[in-house]
């Protein structure tokens, strides 16, 4: 007898903002409805994206804030995977309320983020954008003179604030590689990453104070919002080099800019900014002292595809019923 049972209606899901690789979005084609979103600029005044939301069992992308007001119009969403380790971007609380599992990318993208942490720190001490640029413009016309020079990364103090997965990336290439002094400053503390690393945690205005670097990868949070203010970069004081590979919101962008034209601490190395891409008009695009990358933690063709590998794969998982590997609420959820 002739099979007369519908099959059941594909699952719709929605990329966004970051595009997938041909196998990639192939695996999501065999077994979802697929909406692509990735060449949408403004994504949240898209009047077919804001159409589309409704029928999206899931998401998956990254960069866009996808607020509560915005996730209400996706009655049917089960699911939203993150292509990045930082879930800033999503109202947790409101996805717990409606037990939409939420994934993100933590591992894949920890070594490559911890590099770029030390190609800032390597760049603002040893002012490596500002003198490559004098010899782009055609200005080395002599050697150069005491005034220019940097200051050494080897052997000198470094301290993390945040002591996960990048933070300890990060302290290792410090204490392996440059043989730097690594203390720390954590909500909690890591008894094995202390004996690994040799490293202290401190108060935070201790840490500040003792730092030759300091670099911040804690998440942004109510508790890390604005943690780096005036307060902060005078406790660093003008020696101090300060590198941010964790998000904009974490600093006082004014005070900073202020710290940075004073001299109340010598440099800064950026990778990320309270509005991102950084406005042209920035004081901070045009001080020497200042070295401006535009948010390329884990940037390199390896980890953003393996980052885009694991979100796929978290997002196939969910909508199947099933753990994904990398879920971020699962224990606030009913089925967590
Ligand atoms: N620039 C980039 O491209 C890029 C790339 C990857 C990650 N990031 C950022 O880096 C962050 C960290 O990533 P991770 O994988 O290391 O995360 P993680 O969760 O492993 O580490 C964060 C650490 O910060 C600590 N922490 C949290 N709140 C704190 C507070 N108020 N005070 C002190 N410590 C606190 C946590 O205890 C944890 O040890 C991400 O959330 C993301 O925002 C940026
Ligand atoms: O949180 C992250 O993963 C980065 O900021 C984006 O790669």
């Amino acid at each position: 007898m002739a099979d007369t049972t519908t099959p059941p209606e594909k699952k719709t899901v929605i990329v966004y903002k970051r595009p997938l690789a041909p196998d990639l979005m192939a695996q999501l084609e065999q077994r979802f409805t697929v909406l692509d979103f990735t060449c949408v600029t403004d994504l949240t005044e898209d009047a077919d994206f804001l159409e589309a939301l409704p029928r999206a069992h899931g998401l998956i992308g990254a960069s866009v804030k996808l607020d509560r007001e915005l996730l209400a119009r996706a009655e049917r969403l089960e699911a939203i995977s993150s292509i990045s380790v930082g879930v800033d971007n999503y109202d947790i609380a409101y996805l717990n309320e409606r037990d939409i599992v939420l994934c993100h990318t933590p591992d894949v993208l920890t070594e490559t983020t911890a590099d770029t942490a030390f190609l800032l720190i390597l760049s603002a001490a040893r002012r490596g954008v500002e003198l490559a640029n004098m010899v782009r413009k055609g200005e080395w016309t002599e050697s150069v003179k005491e005034p220019q020079f940097g200051v050494d990364v080897h052997h000198k103090t470094l301290g993390i604030v945040g002591m996960g997965r990048i933070g300890q990336a990060i302290g290792r290439r410090a204490k392996f590689g440059f043989g730097m002094t690594v203390n720390y400053h954590n909500r909690s503390r890591h008894e094995i990453v202390e004996q690994e690393l040799d490293a202290t945690w401190l108060e935070f205005e201790t840490l500040l104070e003792r730092s030759d670097i300091v670099c911040v990868t804690v998440p942004l949070s109510d508790a890390t919002r604005k943690m780096f203010d005036q307060k902060a970069f005078e406790t660093m004081g003008a020696e101090c080099i300060f590198v941010n590979i964790s998000r904009g919101g974490v600093v006082d962008e004014p005070a900073l800019i202020e710290a940075l034209q004073n001299g109340t601490i010598r440099a800064a190395g950026l990778d990320v900014f309270e509005t991102e891409p950084l406005p042209a008009d920035s004081p901070l695009t045009r001080l020497d002292n200042a070295v401006t990358l535009p948010h390329i933690g884990s940037a390199t063709h390896e980890t953003r595809f393996a980052m885009a590998e694991l979100a796929v794969q978290n997002l196939i998982q969910s909508l199947q019923g099933d753990r994904p590997q990398a879920p971020y609420n699962w224990d606030a959820l009913d089925r967590g």
